[in-house]
């Protein structure tokens, strides 16, 4: 819900710009624009904008996340490392939302949950001491009982499962596996009261199912959505993202 779309959402879409800025990057232009890309999403029908600041800053960059804060009318959920860095940095910036996630710098993408389970102590830190700016923390964590327990206990509010696994499953038994293995978890996360987001690899064929699971608050999608830009046009790319999500929301609750 926002200024914008003023009534609750049955779904929360946030978009993901980062594939904006590393178009922009990879000719060191100032375009395409990625506040553009935050601004006109909002119109769209997005609920969220949602920006990663790599250690590496290979796309979105510290100037990104400044000029974007100020000038949304939906919130910022900015995903970072747990470093001292990026958390400084969140709290010099308050989001509303930060999203605590998983880095390799040789990674092409975020390829599985943060092990909030091994790492216990070092994340609950960083949810303190990002909780007592004010701001919203969600922990982007596998879809598994045990790091869902761990997020309850360390006093985070949010989950967002990784959805990799399901996206990039090619074999329909697999697929049908992992959706189950998503719809267990989301169970289990509000059965310990938490807010059940969800993201990674979603694309315009494989995001109804999630989005059917009654009790997901939000999806967060990028890449898929920058591609599909190419061919209909941004805000064409979101609001068609956004309907089809509706659409299988609604579809399930009328069952
Ligand atoms: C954490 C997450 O899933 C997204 O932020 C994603 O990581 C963005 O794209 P890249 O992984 O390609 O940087
Ligand atoms: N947290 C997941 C996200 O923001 C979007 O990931 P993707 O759609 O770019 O794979």
């Amino acid at each position: 819900m926002s200024y914008l779309n003023p009534t609750p959402s049955i779904i929360d879409l946030g978009i993901n710009i980062d594939h904006v800025a590393t178009l922009r990057n990879a000719r060191g232009t100032t375009y395409p624009d990625p506040l553009r890309a935050a601004l006109e999403a909002e119109e769209a029908g997005a609920d969220a904008i949602t920006l990663h600041l790599r250690e590496d800053r290979r796309h979105i960059k510290d100037a990104d996340v400044e000029i974007i804060r100020p000038r949304l009318l939906t919130r910022m959920n900015l995903e970072a490392a747990v470093t001292s860095e990026m958390i400084d940095f969140a709290c010099k910036i308050k989001p509303q939302d930060v999203c605590l996630v998983p880095e390799r710098r040789e990674e092409i993408t975020t390829e599985g949950g943060l092990d909030v389970v091994k790492y216990f102590v070092q994340v609950q830190a960083a949810v303190k001491q990002l909780q007592e700016q004010g701001i919203r923390v969600s922990l982007f964590i596998d879809p598994e009982a045990d790091q869902i327990q761990a997020a309850a206990e360390m006093g985070a509010p949010v989950i967002e499962l990784h959805t990799g696994r399901y996206a990039e499953a090619h074999i329909e038994a697999e697929q049908r596996s992992e959706l189950e293995r998503i719809k267990c978890a989301v169970q289990e996360g509000v059965t310990r009261g938490l807010k059940v987001n969800a993201g990674h690899g979603l694309h315009y064929t494989n995001t109804q199912a999630i989005a059917a699971i009654p009790d997901i608050t939000e999806l967060n999608i990028g890449h898929a959505i920058v591609a599909h830009a190419v061919f209909v046009g941004w805000k064409n790319a979101v609001s068609e993202m956004k309907a089809l999500m509706v659409q299988a929301r609604q579809a399930h609750l009328a069952k």
